[in-house]
């Protein structure tokens, strides 16, 4: 039987503003709200789906433009969406990546086409009735692992009431914060946010994550805070005690430089960023482990892409996190689940979102023994809700928020706090 066509009738952009705790890493701090954007697809049989991006000014406008340039596409043409991305966008392809200066080399194509190829594979899982996990190939796993991202934090934005996580500023401080991360999710690995105090202080406090959960693996990410010499002396020091050391030092050479004096794996999410990032590294040796990230790796199916490049270079593969809501987090379930390479426990920020604050019904995503079930009804599984949508809206347009600025926020508070890296 031939199918008929399901064209594309209406895109919807919508930014969106969610409360966040002040986490602080590399560059700064984040803001009282993270910033999101959603996109819905409607086809012209009525069907709909969802995907989730970036905030950001330049990155919202340029989704805008994207959106009018998918009006007709068939949403079974994927590969029609790099193409009509490109026109959209024309020579208008740097900066934007409202990452706050921590990834900036990625594809600006890749990163705006990203929430509309996970919102057609949504609705094509709607089409057929099976869940994207299957369109992506099938689920290898009936759940994910995701790990505990533990952040330093201040107990509170200035001048506002404390959250209830409390601070995290030394050792002691993230093991209460990785007690109760773990006690209610059930992680069973370790992600720590560095390059935020003087590198002994953080390897004192993987040291004391070590003697509090012995059995869990551990990562330490300072975001490329750290010359070649303390990223060797952070090697040396945690010899033996890191699953992997995420983005050490800055650049291709300079992870190939620590790469060939240790042999602690080396991750990134920041030196290999885009499909053009691949070769060179691999050239060099720089990086052991990829941080996938369908955000800015182009959606799921690029995603798969990359796995295979992985695995042809023996290179492994894990997954990166930036604040995010439910349909991010739907979405890279079942990308992970539909990717044999990716071994490690995923990243996420989900634990530092409030739970009432959504754009979709969080059921589906309960998180059990540290793992997220992959959800099995169509499409992506999980259903926008309408009213959850506009009040994050309202939210945003409240906030004053309109992009991620976590330099300039932190100097609200210490004027002379600077980013030169490497910072130690
Ligand atoms: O692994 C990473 O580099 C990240 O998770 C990047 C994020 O932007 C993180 O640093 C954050 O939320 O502050
Ligand atoms: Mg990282």
């Amino acid at each position: 039987m031939m199918r008929t066509s399901e064209r594309i009738a209406g895109v919807t952009v919508t930014p969106v503003a969610f409360r966040d705790p002040p986490l602080l890493n590399a560059v700064g701090v984040h803001e009282p709200y993270a910033l999101r954007t959603v996109v819905e697809i409607t086809t012209e049989s009525g069907v709909s789906g969802v995907g989730e991006t970036y905030g950001g000014t330049v990155h919202l406008e340029r989704l805008r433009r994207a959106a009018d340039e998918l009006a007709g596409m068939d949403v079974w043409r994927l590969n029609e969406l790099i193409a009509r991305t490109t026109r959209a966008l024309g020579a208008d392809t740097t900066g934007g990546d409202g990452m706050s200066g921590m990834v900036t080399g990625s594809s600006t194509v890749d990163r705006v086409m990203s929430p509309f190829d996970v919102a057609c594979l949504d609705i094509q899982g709607k089409l057929v009735g099976r869940p994207v996990s299957d369109l992506l190939g099938g689920a290898v796993r009936d759940s994910v692992p995701y790990s505990a991202y533990l952040f330093y934090k201040w107990a509170a934005h200035p001048g506002r009431e404390d959250d209830d996580w409390g601070p995290a500023l030394d050792p002691a401080g993230l093991v209460e914060q990785a007690r109760r991360m773990i006690g209610t999710y059930g992680f069973t690995s370790i992600k720590l946010k560095g390059g935020v105090f003087p590198p002994d202080e953080e390897i004192a406090a993987v040291k004391a994550l070590r003697k509090a959960f012995p059995g869990l693996p551990l990562r330490l990410d300072p975001n490329a805070a750290w010359s070649l010499e303390t990223s060797l002396h952070v090697a040396r020091e945690l010899n033996g005690v890191l699953q992997y050391l995420e983005d050490p030092t800055e650049g291709v050479g300079g992870m190939a430089a620590v790469a060939h004096a240790t042999s602690t794996p080396l991750a990134t999410n920041m030196c290999v960023v885009s499909f053009d990032d691949l070769a060179p590294a691999v050239a060099k040796g720089a990086v052991g482990i990829v941080l996938s990230d369908h955000h800015f790796w182009g959606g799921l199916r690029r995603c798969g892409q990359l796995a295979a490049i992985c695995e042809a270079f023996g290179l492994g593969l894990s997954m990166h996190s930036n604040s995010h809501l439910g349909i991010s987090l739907a979405a890279m379930t079942h990308l992970a689940a539909a990717t044999p390479r990716l071994t490690y426990a995923c990243d996420t920020h989900w634990p530092w979102k409030r739970p009432d604050e959504d754009v979709v019904d969080p059921t589906p995503l309960r998180f059990s023994e540290g793992r997220l079930a992959v959800p099995t009804a169509p499409g992506l599984g999980v259903e926008l809700d309408r009213e959850a949508l506009a009040r994050l809206h309202r939210q945003y347009v409240d906030c004053g928020v309109r992009d991620r600025d976590d330099t300039g926020y932190m100097r609200r508070f210490e004027p002379s706090f600077s980013i030169k890296t490497p910072r130690w």
